[in-house]
């Protein structure tokens, strides 16, 4: 950043080039598991690990919408958490990953107790649900604009798994099915609303800054896991252990 205010459409620029160079498509533990290179075992772990994510969202979310300053904008925000805590038990985005952890052959128990979780994701997922607590409403907003580079991840993720791996089908994966149409419909309203209310450099720079710790927090979940499960002998004390090779 040069001190310099950007046009609506440069700041648009400046946040894609951040999920161009740092959003965990790239990380080699996404790529392994798109390309059918990881066990069942080791994929046991991501979704047991993914779950907590997952389940803080609707945290998240409603945090931020505990502090809008208007029906219209909190009407709009709510939407998130219907998605993922559904109008009833059984429905919503959470309990569709909790089938995707079911068809891995994980017990719902032990996933839902978050006891096998690595420390390391625990701690990436408690920061963003801070970063969305403590900072502007502005930068919290920008911080879930990682939304718009997921469409593409999930179509490569769901082919690439239902090609390569027997223990998924597409029911498993059915979580993913809703994002592909809910992702950007959220990302566009979050990226309108940044690119309307961002106008001073450093708001500028509060919600460039905004994406790139999210970027992190995701990365560092994969670092988590690629340390832990990729070689033999480093999963942490009291964290999961594959129930199958
Ligand atoms: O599968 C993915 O790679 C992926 C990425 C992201 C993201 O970019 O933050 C989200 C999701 N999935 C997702 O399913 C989801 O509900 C979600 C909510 C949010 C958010 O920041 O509010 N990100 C994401």
């Amino acid at each position: 950043m040069t001190g310099q205010i950007l046009s609506p459409d440069e700041l648009e620029a400046a946040l894609r080039a951040i999920g161009a160079e740092r959003y965990h498509n790239l990380h080699p533990f996404h790529r392994a598991l798109h390309d059918g290179r990881l066990t069942q075992g080791q994929v046991q772990a991501w979704a047991l690990n993914r779950y907590y994510y997952q389940c803080r969202i609707p945290a998240k979310d409603a945090t931020l919408l505990a502090r809008l300053p208007t029906a219209e904008l909190r009407r709009e925000w709510r939407r998130r958490l219907v998605d993922h805590d559904g109008e009833a038990p059984g429905i919503g985005g959470v309990a569709r990953w909790l089938k995707l952890t079911d068809g891995l052959g994980l017990d719902r128990a032990y996933v839902e107790s978050l006891e096998g979780l690595l420390p390391a994701t625990k701690f990436a997922v408690d920061a963003y649900v801070e970063f969305v607590r403590d900072r502007s409403i502005l930068a919290a907003i920008a911080s879930s604009l990682t939304e718009l580079f997921s469409p593409t991840i999930i179509s490569e993720r769901v082919s690439g798994m239902l090609r390569h791996y027997d223990f998924v089908n597409s029911e498993t994966l059915a979580y993913f099915h809703p994002r592909l149409t809910q992702a950007p419909r959220d990302s566009d309203f979050a990226l309108s609303y940044v690119r309307e209310h961002a106008r001073t450099v450093e708001q500028q720079e509060a919600v460039l800054g905004a994406l790139k710790f999210k970027c992190g927090v995701l990365w560092s979940m994969l670092d988590a896991l690629d340390y832990a499960y990729v070689t033999p002998g480093r999963i942490p004390p009291g964290a999961f252990w594959p129930t199958c090779p």
